[in-house]
């Protein structure tokens, strides 16, 4: 992998300081926008699906063009390139990153000898996966499909499933249980029939404690209705499971995985593999998408990596002052090295992506909440900004008071629909008229009346545009995250392909499970919370 420089330690990297102490940080948006008259179409970067409008924001040219000076030489383009012709990016777990792979068209020409193989191996595995769906599809016997799953095996389909309901084929429930809590589970087997459901194992590795569990326990319950009690502990199929039992196991669990064996174990047959170049994160072009493709077809499926291998030409190809997944990163270095913001905020103007917050919130903070840089030397800087959020309108009646008239100053990153969905086409109206104003008015403030009504305005946001929600444009915008993550992460010097830092949890977690309860006279355990639960 190409060790490109760090975004602290080149030239522009000074001068944007200079510049920062000098002007940029005094921009005023609302005179930049009273002085310049094209403002809003010189900072209108459009991208296929997606067009963005960064003319709110506490930018004036100098700091675009340092900006952009930032990105040549941290080398971007070599990391982009390298993102694109298969170099192993992911240097902590030896592994490539190459999702971009998952959604190429069919006459996609690979770069070389090993991606072309990756790529035959990757389609016929696409294929046996669509084809299952297909299959579920018309099964007119399947009600409800049940995705086991969490992190990216979990957050990336159900927040597509969920943008993409009104594709949704009628007839077919899909749910998502990804919690280590049984109430999550238990509460959706109550609206189940053992008899009219599919469970969908999504797990990489096979192993994660939170999806095993809940297999296991909806394995059990499957079983019992059958009359066959099998401890929810247990991982391997009993060898005297009768015949019937281990076939009904073997048609109502499939699984998406990289680890074969263990599903097997499980008792699983229908295994849809993926490689092991496909991150979690970027996981739900592979198999693990397959949720997906039983809610909304085969077609809608392809329409979604379609969008998603638009958004990567425009990444490969575009000009950085033009590229929009480069010029989102060079904004969040600005605004989290620069100024210090400690967070962003995502409002979509879209039930439909009222989950999207929660999936870039794993995207960009398990990528790049990082403390060391790729050689393992402690950044000097700070680096994902906290991700949060919620829909509008809801978010206004909710922190956006915070965000107005609070002490903390939080760019908000609104994204708004051109064409109405469900509902009047009023509804669509007040709507957008809503997301504009919020725009408006953290620009503008107000600065008359009481002073307990006073907003301080020069509040910066950036508005995100897509026609429609259809599977194009949800394909095409999360691609423009996934390749904003990437660069940011590039910026920063971090590898944002590893996840080292969930760890440390998990092994704790399984230690404290491993410990007899804790009493008095367990001088062993470390006394703390865990005295009073028990
Ligand atoms: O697909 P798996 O192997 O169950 O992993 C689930 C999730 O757990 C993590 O490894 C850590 O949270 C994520 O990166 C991943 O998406």
């Amino acid at each position: 992998m190409p060790v490109t420089p760090r975004c602290d330690q080149t030239a522009p990297w000074g001068q944007l300081t200079e510049h920062f102490k000098a002007r940029g940080r005094h921009v005023d948006v609302r005179q930049a926008l009273a002085q310049e008259s094209a403002r809003f179409e010189r900072m209108g970067v459009h991208a296929p699906y997606v067009r963005a409008d960064f003319s709110r924001n506490l930018l004036d040219e100098t700091t675009q063009q340092l900006l952009v000076q930032l990105a040549r030489a941290c080398e971007l383009q070599t990391s982009i390139e390298a993102l694109f012709t298969g170099a192993q990016l992911n240097t902590t777990e030896q592994r490539a990153a190459w999702h971009v792979l998952l959604r190429c068209p069919a006459d996609y020409r690979a770069e070389n000898a090993a991606m072309a193989q990756a790529l035959q191996e990757m389609r016929a595995s696409q294929e046996a996966f669509l084809a299952f769906a297909e299959q579920v599809r018309h099964d007119p016997s399947v009600t409800d499909v049940v995705n086991i799953g969490i992190g990216g095996s979990d957050l990336g389909p159900a927040v597509v499933v969920q943008a993409l309901e009104a594709y949704r084929s009628q007839g077919k429930r899909v749910h998502f249980v990804s919690n280590m809590d049984g109430d999550d589970l238990g509460l959706k087997l109550r609206q189940l029939d053992p008899n009219r459901t599919v469970f969908l194992l999504a797990s990489k590795s096979f192993g994660t404690a939170e999806t095993i569990v809940n297999a296991q326990v909806a394995r059990a319950w499957m079983l019992a209705a059958h009359g066959f009690t099998m401890d929810p502990q247990v991982h391997a199929l009993p060898a005297q499971l009768p015949a019937d039992l281990r076939d009904l196991i073997a048609r109502r669990f499939v699984a998406m995985t990289s680890n074969a064996e263990a599903a097997r174990a499980f008792g699983v047959e229908a295994i849809f593999p993926f490689a092991d170049w496909v991150g979690g994160r970027f996981s739900l072009w592979s198999s693990i998408g397959l949720s997906i493709a039983i809610a909304i077809g085969r077609e809608q499926f392809q329409a979604l990596l379609a969008g998603a291998h638009a958004m990567d030409g425009h990444f490969r190809s575009a000009p950085i002052e033009r590229n929009l997944p480069v010029q989102l990163a060079l904004l969040d270095v600005w605004y989290r090295n620069f100024f210090g913001f400690t967070s962003r905020c995502i409002a979509p103007y879209s039930h439909g992506l009222r989950r999207l917050p929660a999936y870039l919130q794993q995207l960009e903070m398990e990528s790049n909440g990082k403390g060391c840089d790729w050689d393992g030397r402690p950044l000097a800087l700070p680096t994902a900004p906290v991700v949060w959020g919620e829909p509008g309108t809801n978010c206004q009646h909710a922190f956006f008071q915070l965000i107005h008239q609070g002490q903390q100053i939080i760019p908000v990153e609104f994204i708004v629909l051109r064409e109405q969905g469900m509902g009047t086409l009023e509804q669509h109206r007040a709507l957008q008229a809503n997301a504009v104003a919020q725009a408006r008015a953290l620009t503008q403030g107000k600065h008359t009346g009481p002073a307990h009504t006073h907003c301080p305005g020069n509040r910066p946001s950036t508005m995100l545009v897509l026609d429609r929600l259809d599977p194009a444009s949800v394909g095409a915008l999360i691609a423009l995250y996934e390749h904003r993550t990437f660069v940011a992460g590039r910026l920063w010097g971090i590898n944002s392909f590893d996840q080292w830092g969930v760890e440390l949890g998990k092994n704790l977690a399984k230690e404290i499970l491993n410990t007899p309860a804790q009493t008095a006279t367990n001088a062993a355990a470390p006394q703390d919370v865990m005295a009073w639960l028990g």
